[in-house]
């Protein structure tokens, strides 16, 4: 059966209203050949949830991703998304969810307007329906004036706003970005960011997504920290941030080399050069300057101590930082990944 089908059958014979989890996973795993992309991840989001899957690139975030959309089979485990099993009820978890790619899908042929009816008619929502909705999501991402241009004319930030409003177009239970904001420049980002803000208080709706900003991760109510395939770390930032218990001191000194010393002999710290400064984590940083000044022995010209980092958190996990991991990966392209053979 099309999707078409399934949409006008679900409105036929309309469901109690479900309650369980929104994305479901026990054991999920994902192999392609050689690569083990995504190692047993065991999951669960609740509705209503903003959920960030944070990692560096390669770590499995968006095979992790594909698989829940059902646009690529599971190689081991199980996966629900919206109640629904994503291999055996394929059709079901497709009509329940909205997805916006890294990459345009749009057709930049078409203009605003039509994009989005085309995806209407795809899913048979009725026309009285679309066309309300339809304004209704033009105006609310701000395209409403330029609903009659073609898509090839639009900022990266304005297509992805039309792709978010195609997303929710057929009111999905949940919506997944990946990588909702990669390629934006930073006043875009943000703004994309208040948008999927407001849309948490006018619709009931569970978004996950994957990112590999730190500061994006922030926004959300729960994060699953992800490295080489799998889950290392999982709660709200604060959560995460609070147990890795030490503030971050850097220090710029003399003498690195010596300072890095120092601290290992008088205080059993064990401290690197990131950045160009000695960093290390102890834990009230603020109390421990005084004693740092006192007995290093090597002089500081500056300090400063900050509380973790979710950064912090990933380095606690994995032994390195995000942006070290990736640089140490073989960088892949963006571009295409739903295009490539499975
Ligand atoms: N279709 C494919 N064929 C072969 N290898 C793949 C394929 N898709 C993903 N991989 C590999 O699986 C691993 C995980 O990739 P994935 O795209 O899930 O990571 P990611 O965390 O989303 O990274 P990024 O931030 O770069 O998107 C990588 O080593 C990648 O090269």
């Amino acid at each position: 059966m099309n999707l078409a089908a399934l949409s006008r059958r679900a409105a036929a014979f309309p469901r109690p209203r479900w309650r369980g989890p929104a994305v479901a996973t026990r054991g999920l795993m994902k192999r392609f050949g050689p690569i083990e992309a995504v190692r047993g991840i065991d999951l669960e989001v609740a509705p209503g949830e903003t959920f960030g899957f944070l990692g560096p690139n390669g770590a499995g975030k968006s095979t992790t991703l594909q698989m829940l959309c059902t646009l690529t089979a599971p190689g081991g485990g199980t996966a629900r998304v919206a109640g629904y099993d994503v291999v055996k009820e394929r059709d079901d978890v497709r009509r329940h969810i909205g997805l916006v790619f890294q990459e345009p899908t749009l057709d930049g042929y078409l203009s605003a307007e039509q994009n989005l009816r085309f995806h209407a008619e795809l899913y048979g929502l009725p026309r009285a329906v679309s066309a309300e909705r339809i304004r209704h999501l033009l105006e609310w991402v701000g395209l409403w004036e330029r609903r009659g241009s073609l898509v090839s004319t639009f900022s990266g930030g304005m297509k992805r706003r039309l792709e978010i409003a195609r997303g929710l177009l057929h009111s999905p239970r949940v919506l997944f970005l990946d990588e909702p904001t990669v390629g934006l420049d930073p006043q875009t980002r943000g703004s994309i960011w208040a948008y999927v803000h407001a849309l948490k208080q006018r619709e009931e709706i569970t978004v996950f997504m994957t990112t590999h900003y730190m500061e994006e991760a922030e926004y959300c109510d729960r994060i699953a920290i992800v490295d080489a395939g799998r889950i290392v770390a999982l709660g709200s930032p604060a959560e995460l941030k609070a147990k890795v218990g030490s503030d971050r001191v850097r220090l710029r000194t003399v003498d690195d080399g010596a300072a890095i010393a120092a601290l290992k002999a008088r205080f059993g710290i064990d401290a690197a050069v990131r950045d160009g400064a000695v960093t290390f984590g102890v834990a009230e940083g603020e109390r421990f300057i005084p004693r740092l000044f006192a007995e290093l022995g090597v002089s500081i010209h500056s300090v400063s101590v900050a509380r973790p980092t979710l950064d912090d958190v990933f380095m606690a996990h994995t032994g390195t930082s995000i942006r070290d991991a990736e640089s140490q990966r073989p960088e892949r392209s963006h571009g295409g990944r739903f295009g490539r053979a499975r």
